[in-house]
């Protein structure tokens, strides 16, 4: 009684702490193992992201059609634009043994959850707002106006760290991907050690 199935990691937090920057040092890692989703969104592309690597962009009209079809695990609306994690990779993935890794918002983890309460919930917290905004700056990808309603949203996700099973301080990338990479690891060791009591008492109750 092992479970076949791999893990399905959440990374979120707000915009700007640096989930991508992280995700990126993590996968960067010829040791890591894990799969990345790549999430679908009707977001404009900015300058030097690639369809298919960054995101499948998509229009509104195919977005909502996909979701009409029941094609996302999760999908949420964030500052005016849809994103969503592609039900069929993920759960092919972790079918075939594959631990799946998502960089999501907090509306769509909370949406996992419901449906897949198994999952492995990790925040990503900034040391505090000022970095939070000083960060969103100095990626010079938004507006002003879009940054001030990344803080807004901000406040709001932060509020809700409570609700995941880790919460990771993002003050430096390199420690960062190293406690993500940590956790993961605790989580496969308890996987294991649950299971092996579950086979243990279920050999005792047959016998
Ligand atoms: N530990 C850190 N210290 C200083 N700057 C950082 C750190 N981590 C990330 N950054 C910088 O913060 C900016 C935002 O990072 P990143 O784009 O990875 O955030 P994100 O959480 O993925 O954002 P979004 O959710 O909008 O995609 C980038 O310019 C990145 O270089
Ligand atoms: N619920 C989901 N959120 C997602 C997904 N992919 C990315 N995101 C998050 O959206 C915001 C904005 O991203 P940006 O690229 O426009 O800066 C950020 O928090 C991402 O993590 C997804 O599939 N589902």
């Amino acid at each position: 009684m092992t479970s076949d199935k791999g893990l399905l990691i959440v990374l979120s937090g707000p915009s700007g702490v640096g989930k991508g920057t992280v995700r990126k040092a993590i996968f960067d890692d010829p040791d890591t193992g894990f799969k990345y989703s790549i999430s679908m969104t009707t977001r404009k592309m900015r300058e030097g992201e690639v369809d298919g690597v960054d995101y499948f962009f998509k229009t509104r009209e195919e977005f909502e059609s996909l979701i009409e079809q029941d094609k996302f695990i999760e999908h949420a609306q964030y500052v005016g634009n849809y994103y969503g994690t592609p039900v069929d990779y993920v759960v092919e993935t972790m079918e075939q043994g594959h631990d799946v890794f998502l960089e999501i918002e907090v509306e769509g983890a909370k949406q996992v959850r419901e449906r897949f309460p198994e999952a492995l919930f990790i925040f990503l917290a900034p040391p505090n707002l000022a970095q939070l905004e000083e960060r969103l700056i100095g990626r010079g990808t938004d507006s002003m106006e879009v940054i001030r309603h990344r803080i807004e949203e901000a406040k709001r996700e932060l509020s809700l760290m409570n609700l995941y099973d880790y919460v990771v301080i993002n003050d430096d990338v390199q420690q960062a991907k190293r406690r993500v990479q940590c956790i993961v690891e605790a989580s496969h060791m308890r996987r294991a050690h649950v299971e092996s009591k579950l086979r243990k008492l279920l050999l005792e109750v047959n016998n």
